[in-house]
């Protein structure tokens, strides 16, 4: 007798409970806020230029948010679904031209303002390393070519953001004073920003992912996800004095 393939031999799907657990396992362990350089910022041990340097990046991590959240857009085939995630477009592009009330692209460039950073070198991508390009693309070309879990499973790394921005918050008033308070406007909206979008995405994968393959591919996914950001910040750590 041939043993059943894996995917027939009767393994059941975990119950939410555990799938769950599971999936803030992933960041428990693997999340960014674990990474030397963030660890460095949060003891307040970064100089003007490393933190320029991060800021500059990160600016490329998120002008390409609004691209993936198009793309996972058009995978969404429930209205209910697509008018939740079209709130994640006008979070990062604002909802109208308005750039008095602009979104999370245009807090973020006025966090390069208070830190020193003209908005036209965050524009032109100058100061945005190689290796941080790489991890960009990676991000966006996944939710490109993935299944629609794949890519919303992906965007879980939020479950752990919201802490991350209250540390983050705290970490720059008390060591980096030089940056206008002001700046911070961007991480304090997150908090509560992330906090929706992680139990909204932590919805819709659980309602998706019925089969313990398409929960493994959920997990999978996140650790990828978890990789681009660590990789992102490997990228800034070693590029530059
Ligand atoms: O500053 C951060 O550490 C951080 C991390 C992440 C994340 O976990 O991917 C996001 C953000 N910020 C963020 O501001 C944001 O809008 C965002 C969207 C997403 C996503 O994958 O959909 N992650 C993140």
């Amino acid at each position: 007798m041939t043993a059943a393939p894996p995917e027939l031999d009767g393994r059941a799907a975990w119950p939410a409970a555990e799938f769950t657990a599971r999936l803030r396992a992933v960041t428990a362990t693997r999340y960014h806020d674990r990474h030397p350089f963030n660890q460095r910022m949060h003891r307040g041990e970064l100089t003007p230029a490393e933190l320029r340097r991060w800021i500059a990046a990160r600016f490329h991590y998120q002008r390409h948010i609004p691209v993936k959240d198009a793309l996972i857009l058009a995978g969404l085939d429930r209205p209910e679904e697509r008018r939740a995630w079209l709130r994640r477009i006008h979070d990062q592009d604002g909802i109208d031209a308005d750039p008095a009330r602009g979104g999370g692209i245009e807090r973020w460039l006025r966090l390069g303002e208070a830190a020193g950073l003209a908005r036209e070198e965050l524009l032109d991508a100058s100061r945005v390393p190689p290796g941080v390009r790489f991890a960009v693309e990676a991000y966006v070309t996944f939710c490109r070519r993935r299944p629609v879990l794949d890519a919303v499973a992906a965007s879980l790394t939020e479950l752990s953001a919201p802490d991350l921005m209250r540390t983050r918050i705290a970490a720059f008033e008390r060591h980096y004073p030089w940056i206008d308070p002001s700046g911070l406007a961007y991480f304090r909206t997150r908090v509560t920003q992330g906090a929706r979008d992680a139990d909204q995405a932590l919805a819709l994968v659980l309602d998706r992912a019925r089969t313990l393959e398409e929960q493994q591919r959920a997990v999978a996914a996140l650790e990828f996800k978890c990789d681009v950001l660590w990789a992102l910040l490997d990228a800034v750590d070693r590029s530059g004095p």
